[in-house]
């Protein structure tokens, strides 16, 4: 199978050192230049449970250098997915199938709009990865799940040929005919943790062992569960205590969350794709999420702040705003 990994970033290098390994053709899709040159040059670099070691791998920063693709792997930060797809219609084929593994909600929606829904499967993952410098990553893949399915949850041939090339190649992987409840259960673990560190700039050690924030967390955790319940979500995940277990699970005190690793790098976050989608699922059914909007709210401000601190905007005092 002939795989692209569009986005080949902490995550998506860890899964596409993966499927290389396993020797199936995969191409790392990223528009860095200087991290796409040092893998061409010296294999992707790879630390994990098993130790370190150089992969040899196929990056690219354009989509006409890959062609069309059996699979085209979304792993973009979920606010470049619309963009990401649109640069990268090379990839696709008749037969291409498009599938995004990112966090969040609604990503299908954009790529279907892209690409034609009848080529979106859905999927999320517990794999781990963390860029530490050009050409080289962190990755955690052993004993970490991965969800795929039809939108439809129809058990296709094309969707398990996926699933078992991905479990060949070492990701446990199962195919899921509750897709969308497997994909609100990875977003209960975000919502559990993600915007209070971010707010907050704490990592795992204090934030658990904050009580106040736990309460908030588990607050956020509580309206998302509401919300997916009332919106007829089959879940696996039942009560807020699970997801703030979950997000923790196997991970150290210094451990720092997508989120936070974002603003930290200056850049915005998936907060529109994970508290912002319990928001608007929330309106949609017609079920308050208070703490949801509020923990969105300060994610906004945190990202105007930073903003206008790059541009250089010198705000006026309070007394002359209108
Ligand atoms: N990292 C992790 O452990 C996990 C991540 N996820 C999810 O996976 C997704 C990816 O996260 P992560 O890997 O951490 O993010 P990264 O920022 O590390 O990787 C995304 C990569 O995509 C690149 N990119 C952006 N736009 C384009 C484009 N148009 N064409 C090609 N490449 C592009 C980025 O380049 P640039 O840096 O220049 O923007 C970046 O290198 C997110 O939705 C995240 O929530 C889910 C579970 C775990
Ligand atoms: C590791 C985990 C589950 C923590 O919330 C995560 O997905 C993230 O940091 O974005």
């Amino acid at each position: 199978m002939k795989i692209c990994i569009l986005g080949a970033g902490a995550l998506g290098c860890a899964i596409g050192a993966a499927l290389s390994e396993a020797g199936h053709e995969t191409w790392l899709l990223n528009r860095g230049h200087a991290h796409v040159e040092a893998m061409n040059l010296h294999g992707l670099r790879v630390q994990d449970e098993r130790g370190e070691r150089q992969v040899p791998v196929k990056a690219a920063c354009d989509a006409a250098t890959v062609g069309v693709a059996d699979l085209v792997v979304v792993l973009v930060k979920s606010f470049h997915t619309g963009e990401a797809i649109a640069g990268a219609k090379a990839l696709i084929g008749p037969q291409t199938l498009v599938l995004s593994l990112q966090n969040g909600l609604g990503h299908e929606d954009i790529l279907a709009e892209a690409v034609g829904r009848e080529r979106v499967l859905a999927g999320k993952t517990y794999v781990g990865g963390v860029l530490l410098a050009p050409g080289s990553i962190r990755a955690g893949v052993a004993g970490k799940q991965t969800f795929i399915g039809e939108l439809d949850g129809q058990r296709t041939l094309r969707v398990q040929a996926i699933a078992e090339v991905f479990n060949g190649a070492g990701l446990a992987t199962t195919v899921s005919d509750n897709i969308l409840g497997t994909m609100w259960d990875k977003l209960l673990v975000n919502v559990a943790t993600g915007a209070l560190s971010g707010i907050t700039r704490l990592g795992y050690g204090q934030l658990y062992s904050e009580p106040l924030l736990e309460s908030t967390a588990k607050a956020a955790v509580a309206e998302a569960i509401a919300v997916a319940e009332r919106a007829g979500i089959r879940l696996s995940l039942t009560s807020p205590d699970s997801a703030w277990r979950l997000a923790a699970e196997g991970l150290p005190a210094s451990f720092r969350t997508s989120m936070l690793q974002s603003l930290e790098k200056g850049s915005v976050t998936e907060i529109d794709f994970i508290n912002g989608s319990v928001v608007r699922w929330g309106q949609r059914h017609g079920v308050a999420t208070p703490v949801n909007a509020t923990l969105v709210a300060c994610i906004k401000g945190i990202e105007r702040a930073m903003a206008d601190q790059q541009k250089g905007v010198i705000h006026e005092p309070a007394e002359s705003l209108p």
